[in-house]
């Protein structure tokens, strides 16, 4: 219970954190993700697990801050249960392998414009598995248990605030973007963001 409680906790809401500081900085993805959910759940009631699904836009937010900002940068060390080739090199046995995600999901000879905070660059492609240059979850036996539930999670926390406030920075300046030091790479400077109910939302939140 408290590997699932470790495991699960910071990297989904630093996974959050990094998907609101990217909106903050383009306010235009923002809109268009509130666009989605205006369309789909409307304003007369709170979004619902079951909506998520029905959010392609909102789904390649997530894929597209994960590819950029992965929580788990360096996955978990692997070790070799025998001798085996990677990527051409001769690995014996019991070697500890770590694999850097974070540089194969930012690499430029990989993705186009690949520093870009693109959501667009991942729609239609919803399922789809491409290769194995998008893993922030890992991949085969030890990849990580909790990504359906993560994903759940994420989608309906962010949908939700997106849904009932209007955000904002704090200042003219755009969110530091910094990434910190720590296996789940946390924001170097923690967010801090404004907010307000959504004028169309005040009904609904006032009767809560
Ligand atoms: C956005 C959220 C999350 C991300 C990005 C994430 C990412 C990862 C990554 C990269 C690994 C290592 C996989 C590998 O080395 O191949 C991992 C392992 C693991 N994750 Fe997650 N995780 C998230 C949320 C969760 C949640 C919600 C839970 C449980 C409730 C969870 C439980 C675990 C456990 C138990 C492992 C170890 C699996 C093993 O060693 O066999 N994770 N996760």
């Amino acid at each position: 219970m408290q590997v699932l409680l470790s495991a699960g906790t910071n990297t989904s809401a630093g996974t959050m954190e990094w998907a609101l500081s990217l909106l903050l900085n383009n306010p235009q993805i923002l809109k268009k993700a509130q666009n989605e959910i205006d369309k789909v759940v409307g304003h007369d009631r709170l979004i619902d697990e079951s909506d998520v699904a029905k959010l392609p836009y909102l789904q390649c937010i997530i894929r597209e801050t994960m590819r950029i900002h992965p929580v788990g940068p360096l996955l978990v060390p692997h070790e070799s249960s025998e001798d085996c080739v990677v990527g051409g090199f001769q690995i014996p046995r019991g070697t500890m392998l770590l694999v850097n995600m974070w540089a194969i999901q930012n690499d430029p000879k990989i993705w186009d414009d690949a520093t870009e905070f693109k959501p667009e660059r991942f729609g239609g492609l919803e399922g789809v598995r491409d290769g194995f240059k998008l893993m922030p979850f890992g991949s085969g036996r030890r990849s990580c248990p909790g990504e359906g539930l993560a994903m759940r999670m994420v989608g309906l926390t962010l949908a939700s605030i997106l849904q009932c406030f209007e955000w904002g920075r704090v200042s003219k300046e755009m969110v530091d973007m910094t990434e910190g030091t720590g296996l789940s790479m946390p924001k170097a400077q923690p967010l801090l963001a404004k907010c307000h109910p959504r004028p169309l939302m005040v009904n609904l939140l006032s009767q809560i």
